[in-house]
Parts: C-alpha cells; structure tokens; sequence
C-alpha cells in the first residue's frame, strides 16, 4: 500500500479540489460520468464559512456556539465530534439558520447568506437526520419528490429524479417508490432521508448523526454508501456524530469541539489520530488509536489475492484440479454476473460433483469502499482471517487477508501528513495567508497586508500551494479563492 493510501480509499472524497464553490473532478470520476445522472449537470459542492458565529439562547449569559470561525472547504466531508451538549448541533443548524446566529456571519460560496430569505437558503442545503426524519404518510416517492414539488417541476422530471436518486441509495425504484416509510427497514428509511436531502441537488449536504439509529452492520453499509455517493456528487458534507470511528472513517476534515463549540483540533483524521491536540482529544479518541487508523484505509488500496473461480453447475473435480495447479486451497463460486456466491474449500469441493448455485447468505463479504477496520471485523465475526471482495456492481474483486491488513498497519505508521488545515478558531480571526502574492513580490504589499478586505480575510492559513501533504486531500483546497487571488 502506498502512503497515499487516503486519497485513493477516498477517491472524491480525497481527490476533490477545494476551489471556490466549484470542484474539478478527477478523470477517473468524469470518465464514470456520474455526476450527471439523467442528463442534468450535477451541482458539486459549495465552501462555507462561518464567520466568528456566536449563538446565546434566550439571552443566556452562556453561549452554546461561541465566537466561532470555521472554515468548510468545498465538496469535502467534514465532521463534528464532541461531548454532550457542547454545540454540535446548534452549529450545524446555523449553517442552513434553521438556528439564527446571534451574532457573525455565514457565507455559502461566495455569497454572504446571513440574512437571506431561510427557505431559499434551505432549498441550496440538503438536511438528514436520525432515521431519515421521513414524513410517514406519504409514500417514498412523494417524500423525496417534495422539494422538486415545492420548486415547481413538472411530474415526469420529479419521477425521472425519484428514480435516479432511489438508484443512486441503492434502492430499486420499481419496489420501493410506493411503499410508505413504515414498511422500510431503518437502514432503507434513512437511504430514503438521504435520498430526499439530494433531491434539488444542494451543493451542500448537512447531517445530523444520519446513522445513529440503526444497527452496526446497516450503519457500515450506509457509511461505505455516503462514501459510494459523495465519490459521485462531490457535495460539501457536514456531519454530526458521537462515534469517533466514524468521524475517522468519513471525513476528510474533523472537528473535535468542547463547550461553547469552542474548537479543540480542526484537522484530519490523520493528524488527529498521530497527534492528538491535548488529553481531551486523547481520551475523545478512546484507546486504540493504533487500531483506529485501519479506518483510514480502504480495501480497494490494498493487494487483494486473485483466488480460483468457480461457476455453478461446474464439476468439482475438474475445478479442484484447478485450485491443485494453483496453489490455493480454495476457490470462490460466482454466478453470472461474476458477483461471489459462495466460498468453497477443497475438501468440501471434494466431497461433491457438481459445483452448487445458491447463496451462502454467511459468506464473509466487505466492498473495496470497506475500510480495513469493516475487514477485520468482517473476518473475525466469520472466523476465517480472510474475506472476499467485492467490487461495483457486486462484482468478484478477490480476497483480503489478515496478513495484508498487517502488513498495512505497517504502512500507516510510516505515514507523514502534509500542514495545511483549513481555519478553525474561537477567536473570530481568519489569519492572514502567508504566501506572498505577485504584488508582494513586485514590492506592493498591500494587496494582502492587514487584511482588511474580504478578499484577504478569505485567505486560509498556511502555505497550500507548497504543502507536500500525500494524501493528496490538501492538493489545491484553498476554499477562498473566488476572487482569483491565489494561484
Ligand atoms: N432551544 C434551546 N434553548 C436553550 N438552550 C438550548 C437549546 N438548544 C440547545 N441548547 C443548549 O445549547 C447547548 C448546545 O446544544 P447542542 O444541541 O448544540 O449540543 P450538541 O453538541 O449537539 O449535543 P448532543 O451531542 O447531546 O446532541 C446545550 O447546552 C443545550 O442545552
């Protein structure tokens, strides 16, 4: 595995540009062509800046959000961690004001939403919450189709967009447009929330601890989907939870907060996990930071193992007698559609004729979007050190072993990140950038010099355009340059 393990594992994610309130997409994405589903251009994610926000509640002395300034770089994924009631929320609420700030400022691209009309503001900012937050007398389709509605398309388009967005939460239209929400599981139900937030295509996505109400396993398929999604949309993702793992395995940038919403490290997930600000971080992160860091790494980076193949209906002499050529023991039965089906040894090979059909509904399965964290799990609950893989579409990737998980944490430990970090502060301020500009250089230092214009209150601190960081995730995220002033 390469020490740019992140950026690959997280492709969009990872891979997108923090520029202005458009993102470039990489040519493997565009090649994909998926941010134009049905036809329409997708709207990738906007910046947003929150500027020295304070939020006091009913005139309390106390502010819940206090003097905050936090910088969201476009089309990434950004994480809000922290204890009990120390803001999280109110934060997130102010960024579409369903929470109006006290006091500060909220700009959204390059526009200053502040004091816009709400429910224009909220028709640019998809919302989610726990268990989707759906309205239970209405079917699915009338439930995602409800923005579009109130924006005024035309029926076919609202059911093209149902279709496509069921389509793209990994839900089958033709089964799920007309069921009501109580006839979905917790995990289709929240598919279902997310799915709506997307429905007028926001360039801004804000979530609301989204998979908090459903089980371990649904809630690691839903993450690795917001993964699947956002490699898509490039939308700028805001995202409340309690579980630092999944802070750790979604987010491009985290967020650690203490009361008052009062930032302790802004920063990713990397650098939180191999350089804790202080012991409040520390023991945010719990014990086993080590183990934590296989959450920042995907399947899909490590060296699977090719395995054998078999096809139902196949004798399984001649396919045992493959596997003796090869040197395994063992080999993977796909069906039509390559997508594995079962995992058979040579001695249970051996002991039938024809190679079996059906599926083995135990079969230890993780998706190349899977971290290594979901693989270890994977293979410790199926007792086999190993799992296979599967790729798009289900299809048969290979197998992941529990000697190429160790041999990753190797990698990770060798792992330096780079220094940009987007602003984050209680203290109002946006620090002045320190890269010097061709007027500096040309001896005018004004350009940038005090920063009083908005222009150069936008700069972010340090120097992005040197950083070396192999991630790759700081590559060209410098969210304020709308103005064209850095290069
Ligand atoms: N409507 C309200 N009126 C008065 N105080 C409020 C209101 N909503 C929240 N608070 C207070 O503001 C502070 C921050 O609350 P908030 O819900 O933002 O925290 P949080 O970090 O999201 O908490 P949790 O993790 O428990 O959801 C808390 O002290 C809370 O009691």
């Amino acid at each position: 595995m390469s020490e740019n393990t992140r950026n690959n594992t997280t492709s969009s994610h990872a891979a997108s540009q923090g520029v202005g309130t458009e993102q470039t997409t990489s040519s493997a994405d565009e090649s994909r062509n998926d941010a134009n589903r049905g036809g329409e251009a997708r709207q990738k994610g906007a910046s947003i800046l929150i500027e020295n926000v304070t939020k006091r509640y009913g005139g309390g002395k106390k502010p819940a959000v206090d003097q905050l300034t936090l910088e969201i770089p476009a089309g990434q994924i950004i994480m809000f961690v922290g204890p009990s009631g120390c803001g999280k929320t109110t934060t997130l609420k102010m960024i579409n004001r369903l929470i109006e700030p006290t006091e500060g400022r909220l700009i959204l691209g390059d526009e200053d939403v502040t004091k816009i009309n709400g429910d224009k503001l909220r028709r640019k900012i998809g919302y989610v919450i726990q268990a989707g937050g759906l309205l239970p007398h209405m079917t699915v389709a009338s439930n995602i189709g409800l923005v579009p509605k109130m924006l005024g398309w035309d029926k076919k388009r609202i059911a093209e967009r149902v279709d496509e967005l069921l389509d793209l939460v990994s839900l089958d239209a033709d089964t799920y447009r007309n069921r009501y929400p109580r006839e979905l599981s917790g995990g289709q139900q929240q598919r279902v929330g997310v799915a709506r937030a997307l429905a007028a295509d926001p360039p801004v996505l804000l979530m609301d601890e989204p998979f908090g109400a459903v089980d371990p396993i649904t809630r690691q398929r839903l993450q690795d989907e917001l993964i699947n999604i956002q490699s898509e949309l490039h939308k700028t993702i805001v995202c409340v939870t309690h579980d630092f793992d999944e802070a750790v395995k979604l987010g491009d940038w985290i967020a650690v907060f203490d009361e008052g919403a009062r930032i302790v490290q802004y920063d990713t997930p990397e650098r939180i996990l191999a350089n804790p600000a202080n012991e409040f971080v520390e023991n945010f992160i719990g014990s086993g930071a080590g183990l934590k860091q296989l959450g920042l790494a995907r399947v899909g980076d490590v060296d699977l193992i090719s395995g054998v193949l078999g096809h139902p209906g196949q004798s399984a002499r001649e396919l045992v007698g493959h596997i003796d050529k090869t040197g395994y023991n063992s080999a993977v039965i796909v069906d039509d559609r390559e997508r594995p089906i079962q995992w058979l040894s040579k001695e249970q090979l051996s002991r039938m004729t024809t190679v079996p059909s059906h599926l083995d509904k135990e079969l230890p399965l993780v998706g190349t979007r899977s971290t290594l964290n979901d693989a270890l799990d994977t293979m410790l609950v199926a007792s086999t050190g190993e799992a296979v893989v599967e790729g798009a579409r289900g299809r048969y990737r290979g197998i992941i072993t529990v000697e190429t998980v160790m041999n990753a944490i190797t990698e990770l430990r060798r792992y330096t990140p780079g220094d940009y970090t987007p602003v984050g502060n209680n203290t109002g301020e946006i620090p002045v950038t320190v890269q010097r500009t061709n007027s500096e250089a040309s001896g005018d230092a004004e350009g940038t010099a005090g920063a009083e214009s908005q222009d150069a209150d936008a700069s972010v601190a340090g120097d992005t355009t040197s950083s070396a960081d192999p991630t790759g995730r700081a590559a060209g995220r410098e969210p304020w340059n709308e103005s064209g002033d850095r290069s």
